[in-house]
């Protein structure tokens, strides 16, 4: 029987047979346990294992050390050293067990350690990564959900702005880059971060991933402002209306769990409210993609490899802090205004890919082209609504119906038609019979910031020209274009962008994804060859 395994995704070899889950270890001289990646269905990968036997102890050991040379070379980055933060009150309250039960485990056998904080308080990571002492950390991971993700991503922002002597509360400052990357063990109630970035929500997928250091490009990031004032900063969904309604209710209900999100998503689809104000965006034009057009982001994409080059050529239009609104195309953009009653407005930097929608909010974002996709859904009936909110679930295009808009933006305003103080409930919402069963119809819903209230209705959100980091993506490359790998013996490869005529379009370096190293290994003695 032969057994092909990447190099890149062995995660460690051990003397004897050894079950890391199960913590049952045979020791014997002649036998050796390889541990490494197996894909399984639906993006999951789990560990599996391989035992060998060789002639003699001598025999055994040279192998061992044979393959850990090998992983060492080829196995790129790996970290050594990771900041874990568990949330023990995340989604099902799981992530502490589920952390001690399937990812410790796994981050001891690939010799990676960890310092763990399991936080008391909400902001307790966030505030803990302002301070804490990060020489010789190669990552930071957090287990939890969305918005643990987002403590750790404005913990590293605030402390990079603060080492680089940047105010924080400078409107228009620019991010600065850090070093270290994020990784995601999802134990929360959406975990749409690491779905839409990984394909899946899954631990010991999310853990192994960390461990052979895949990597996702540095990440969109938008920065949400209150009265020209930098409130927050968001990667997944800026939402208005349902989605700010249904987390500001669901946040009472925190002890019913993830199904806290089912719960209020019912009530407020029954209290079919809608809300009046103005959007004003700025429409991205010079792109080669657009909201509908059917692709989907993956590793090696196009589209977001163009997309930092493309931000540098758009600086004076980034770095112009008084041409932020001024109303006028500086580079091609259009801004455009829309006044009326909205079920929904939502911005979104990626897909929002999620368990409960598996190609998310905007199903052809991108995950680092510079761009959030924006989604209109003016007000409608509940069963239009409902048409609305199925389409998610189902591969009917949510955007094809006469009341939904979206656009590919890079800025958003947003005034309410009532001064915030002036809490108006609407005509139609105190006339409507489920708007009576609501206790009170407001003027004003709130946003929803990556799962997170805000106490503002009137908002501008601003996509920033610098992406945060973090890790965990490595898919086979679809794009409108096809790419071709033509393999070296070195962890990184050319990789063709080619038309459909074969035409070279592109040539880049990637991280060699589909990789020429192939071990075989056999019962007696391991043949190690390289395909090229
Ligand atoms: C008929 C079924 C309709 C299902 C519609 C599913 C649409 C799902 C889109 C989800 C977008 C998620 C965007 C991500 C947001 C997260 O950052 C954020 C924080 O996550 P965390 O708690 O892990 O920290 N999560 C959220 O804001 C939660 C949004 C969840 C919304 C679920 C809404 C369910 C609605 C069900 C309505 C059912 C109506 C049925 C009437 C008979
Ligand atoms: N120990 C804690 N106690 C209370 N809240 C916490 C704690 N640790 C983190 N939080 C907060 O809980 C919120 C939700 O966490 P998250 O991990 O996203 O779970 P969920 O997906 O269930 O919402 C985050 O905004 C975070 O700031
Ligand atoms: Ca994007």
């Amino acid at each position: 029987r032969t057994t092909s395994i990447p190099v890149t995704e062995i995660i460690n070899v051990k003397e004897g047979m050894v079950d890391i889950l199960r913590q049952i270890s045979v020791m014997a001289e002649d036998i050796f346990t390889v541990f490494y990646v197996k894909r399984v269905k639906g993006q999951r990968w789990v560990l599996n294992s391989s035992v060998f036997t060789a002639e003699d102890a001598q025999l055994t050991q040279k192998w061992i050390r044979h393959l850990q040379d090998r992983i060492k070379y080829y196995g790129g980055a790996r970290p050594k050293r990771l900041l874990v933060y568990i949330n023990p009150f995340g989604g099902r309250c799981r992530g502490q067990r589920i952390f001690d039960t399937k990812i410790a485990p796994l981050f001891r056998l690939a010799g990676i350690s960890t310092q763990v904080v399991e936080t008391d308080r909400a902001n307790h990571a966030r505030d803990h990564i302002m301070e804490a002492d990060l020489e010789g950390i190669d990552g930071l991971v957090c287990v939890g959900g969305d918005g643990m993700f987002s403590e750790l991503m404005h913990g590293l922002i605030g402390r990079s702005q603060k080492e680089a002597g940047i105010c924080v509360d400078d409107p228009n400052a620019e991010l600065s880059a850090s070093h270290l990357r994020i990784g995601i063990i999802p134990a929360g109630s959406t975990d749409c971060i690491c779905f839409a970035t990984v394909g899946v929500n899954d631990p010991m997928t999310s853990a192994l991933h960390i461990i052979v250091a895949s990597t996702a490009p540095p990440e969109d990031v938008c920065s949400v402002h209150h009265q020209n004032q930098p409130v927050r900063y968001s990667v997944s969904l800026v939402g208005y209306g349902f989605f700010g309604d249904v987390l500001k209710d669901s946040d009472k209900h925190r002890w019913m769990g993830p199904i806290r999100y089912d719960y209020s998503g019912v009530k407020t689809f029954l209290s079919n409210k809608s809300y009046e104000g103005k959007v004003e965006f700025q429409v991205v034009k010079n792109v080669q993609s657009n909201p509908r057009d059917n692709t989907r982001c993956r590793s090696g994409c196009l589209i977001c490899s163009e997309s930092t080059s493309r931000l540098k050529l758009d600086s004076e239009d980034w770095s112009d802090a008084s041409s932020w609104f001024t109303g006028s195309s500086t580079n091609g953009d259009d801004w455009l205004s829309v006044d009326g009653r909205f079920m929904a407005i939502n911005m979104t930097c990626i897909s929002s890919a999620c368990p409960k929608s598996p190609d998310g909010l905007s199903p052809s974002a991108h995950l680092a082209d510079g761009t959030a996709d924006l989604i209109l859904v003016r007000k409608c009936s509940r069963f239009n609504f409902l048409r609305y909110l199925k389409r998610h679930t189902n591969k009917n295009d949510q955007f094809d119906l006469p009341f939904v808009d979206v656009y590919r933006v890079k800025t958003l305003w947003f005034t309410p038609k009532y001064h915030e103080e002036e809490e108006l409930g609407s005509v139609s919402d105190r006339k409507s019979f489920f708007g009576r069963l609501c206790r009170d119809s407001p003027a004003h819903s709130c946003w929803n910031c990556d799962g997170e209230v805000l106490p503002y209705s009137t908002i501008s959100i601003r996509k920033k020209k610098k992406k945060v980091k973090f890790g965990l993506r490595l898919k086979k490359p679809t794009c409108i274009l096809s790419p071709q790998f033509s393999c070296c013996k070195r962890p990184t490869c050319n990789v063709f962008w080619q038309d459909k005529a074969g035409n070279i379009l592109k040539k880049h370096q990637a991280a060699c994804l589909v990789h020429c190293q192939l071990i075989k290994l056999f019962a007696r003695g391991i043949e190690d060859r390289q395909t090229g």
